[in-house]
């Protein structure tokens, strides 16, 4: 593993923490079970305008894969490195997340393709999905997938896919696959799913349709849809959401720029799921404001941290609404 990199005094002075340069491209974040906090990030690799053809193909595999650790399990207050892991595998890294065991998912857009691997750091994974550098959209392969969200009970994961196909699959925890579908209301499909949530409380998975603006929620074991989530305040964007099953279930959502024009602040969101009223809406805590944030996480003591592809940093936020009842 490589050395351990710590955040810098004035890295937490700021309120995020960037590791001391020791982070590219931020763009998945994860908890796990102790509330660490488990980034995933690009090291030296950057995804650019010229990173892929026409086809989804990625154009830089003589680059190698990134030689840094590309996933850094770090304390949640001070930012120091518990573990490192994931080098040499990956090319663009995106989404991660855990599951019961702790074990990672983690999707690779310029792969293709979907891991799960265990944490104690072993290179073999358990289960590879999609075909190396291969696009597609059949039942083995994605095209750029961008996140995974586990099903705590049943083991069972969701697969957005992706930027180059719109739709959600669902396989076994040995990677079977088990259904898909595409988007909610009105079959408008989605445009880039980027971000996923399980939803233990209520067993339904809620998506963040990115260049849609919205938030789509389906029951879990059937994918029949329950509800949309669509606000201005979004600007047309939603990048990533987490959600809290405190005060009846609690949606948090980042918004961003985009291509496709842009029509308010980048900011963070705290959603009533039920009434769908935004309860806050955040930014940074000590930084002017988001630059691209790409993944959002919150602590079981409503602690929310935002993984920003753009300013390779994680920043820290204080969202009020999640403060619990008891203490307010
Ligand atoms: O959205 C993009 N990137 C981010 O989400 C990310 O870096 O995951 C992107 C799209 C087209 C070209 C270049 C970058």
């Amino acid at each position: 593993a490589s050395a351990p990199v710590e955040a810098d005094d004035d890295d937490e002075e700021e309120g995020g923490f960037s590791l001391c340069g020791g982070l590219g491209q931020v763009s998945g974040l994860a908890l796990d079970s102790s509330d660490n906090l488990v980034i995933f990030h690009r090291g030296d690799h950057r995804w650019g305008v010229n990173s892929f053809d026409n086809n989804a193909k990625y154009q830089q595999q003589l680059l190698g894969p990134i030689q840094q650790s590309t996933i850094l399990v770090v304390g949640p207050t001070k930012g120091n490195v518990l573990k490192a892991s994931g080098r040499n595998m990956f090319y663009l890294p995106h989404g991660i997340t855990t599951d019961e065991e702790n074990n990672y998912w983690v999707t690779d857009v310029a792969l293709h393709q979907v891991f799960k691997l265990s944490s104690d750091g072993r290179s073999q994974p358990l289960v590879v999905l999609g075909e190396a550098f291969e696009p597609g959209s059949d039942k083995e392969h994605f095209c750029q997938p961008t996140d995974v969200a586990v099903d705590s009970v049943t083991g069972n994961i969701y697969v957005s896919d992706g930027y180059c196909n719109a739709r959600i699959l669902k396989f076994s925890p040995e990677g079977k696959y088990l259904s898909h579908w595409g988007a909610g209301v009105r079959r408008i499909p989605f445009r880039i799913p980027h971000s996923l949530v399980f939803l233990p409380d209520k067993r339904e998975l809620c998506v963040a349709d990115r260049e849609n603006g919205r938030i789509q929620c389906f029951v879990g074991e059937s994918g029949e849809y329950v509800k949309e989530i669509k606000k201005p305040e979004f600007g047309g964007e939603v990048f990533a959401i987490s959600y809290s099953p405190v005060q009846g279930g609690v949606i948090y959502a980042v918004n961003g720029e985009s291509a496709f024009g842009h029509s308010a602040p980048v900011k963070g969101f705290v959603i009533n799921y039920s009434t769908k009223e935004i309860l806050d809406a955040f930014g940074p805590e000590n930084k002017q404001r988001f630059g691209m944030p790409h993944d959002i996480v919150v602590t079981e003591d409503g602690h929310v941290f935002v993984g920003d592809a753009a300013s390779d940093s994680i920043e820290v936020a204080v969202a009020q609404a999640h403060i619990p009842v008891a203490t307010l």
